[in-house]
């Protein structure tokens, strides 16, 4: 079955899209990465599946439900992990999930046995009555998770749940999320622009300027590009690039280190290579295809670099693209 499927969906501030004509399935059970640099329209689309934003145009169905028409069927079974913490400070880790146990409807007894659950399965137990003022990022990131599963959600959104989060900490969220999937077979749907991140993932979809650029299982994905990439050094890389061209009819582009191509088959190619250059070669290096390149391939950009650029590309506006 199907746990989120839009069709044609349309999101604009304005006359800006910021979601422009939205097609997507994600299957029910599935970790589902929404990929994309800052500004590609990753919260707005969110927010349109949450039922917190209506959609300019198109249709979106959550859990079997419609968004627009049947919001209420939907919020009953979605949690959400916003991007910003909405945790109070001042209540401690049990207060907050009581108060959102109340808010989902639970019974008294119901939402104690829900709470100790979340408490424990986030492991969180031992720091249940501490003011969350004291939490560090990590343990408050965890207690939004608790609380986005707090009302036994079929699909869970998470809204870039590790940015801002250290190496070991961010492994932490993945190893419970993870384990939510395993363990409950919950739809998770999460923003993200680390790239890291897509590879715990069933499903990853690349969404740039409020477009779907691709969508497919990593593994699929790294195939579409279907190159190795080959770094190389020579004697003289500027004479390699038009021996390159003339020779094997192969294009490389200049990098800090060398020169950079793609080749089918990496390995079979180096030592034809080696020997054809007719150059002394100081140094080669196969790769096979990574996200990185995937996104590159669909981009033009990579991811790393399209962070804070392009935020300041779109607060200069559209026309400018
Ligand atoms: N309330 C709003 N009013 C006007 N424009 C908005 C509003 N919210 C978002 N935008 C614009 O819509 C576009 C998409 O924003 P959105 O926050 O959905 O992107 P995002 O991919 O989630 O980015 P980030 O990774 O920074 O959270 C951006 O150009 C943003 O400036």
């Amino acid at each position: 079955m199907t746990a989120i499927r839009a069709e044609g969906l349309y999101a604009y501030y304005g006359t800006t899209p910021a979601v422009n004509g939205l097609d997507l399935n994600v299957p029910e059970g599935a970790t589902f990465g929404f990929l994309g640099p800052n500004g590609a329209g990753k919260t707005t689309t969110i927010s349109m599946l949450t039922t917190l934003l209506r959609p300019t145009a198109g249709h979106a169905e959550v859990a079997g439900f419609d968004v627009t028409t049947h919001a209420a069927e939907v919020r009953r079974r979605i949690g959400i992990v916003f991007q910003e913490s909405t945790l109070d400070l001042e209540l401690t880790a049990t207060e907050n999930l009581r108060f959102q146990a109340d808010l989902c409807g639970l019974g008294r007894a119901e939402a104690r046995a829900a709470v100790a659950a979340m408490l424990d399965m986030m492991e969180l137990t031992g720091r249940d009555r501490t003011p969350v003022r004291h939490f560090s990022t990590g343990l408050r990131r965890r207690l939004e998770i608790a609380r986005g599963l707090l009302g036994s959600p079929r699909v869970l959104f998470l809204d870039e749940p590790t940015t801002g989060l250290d190496t070991q900490t961010r492994a932490a969220v993945w190893h419970h999320l993870d384990r939510l999937r395993e363990e409950q077979g919950i739809t998770v749907f999460f923003t993200t622009h680390q790239l890291e991140e897509a590879e715990h993932c069933d499903r990853i979809a690349i969404f740039d300027r409020g477009k779907l650029v691709t969508e497919g299982s990593p593994a699929e994905l790294k195939s579409v590009i279907g190159a190795d990439v080959v770094d190389l050094r020579t004697e003289d890389d500027r004479l390699a690039v038009d021996l390159l061209s003339d020779r094997f009819g192969l294009t490389a582009e200049s990098t800090p280190g060398g020169l950079r191509l793609r080749v089918q088959d990496g390995a079979s190619m180096v030592p034809r290579l080696c020997t054809g250059l007719g150059l002394t070669v100081r140094s080669v290096t196969v790769t096979p295809p990574s996200l990185d390149d995937v996104y590159l391939h669909h981009t033009g950009t990579a991811i790393r670099d399209s962070g804070s650029g392009a935020r300041s590309l779109d607060s200069l506006g559209e026309g400018l693209r």
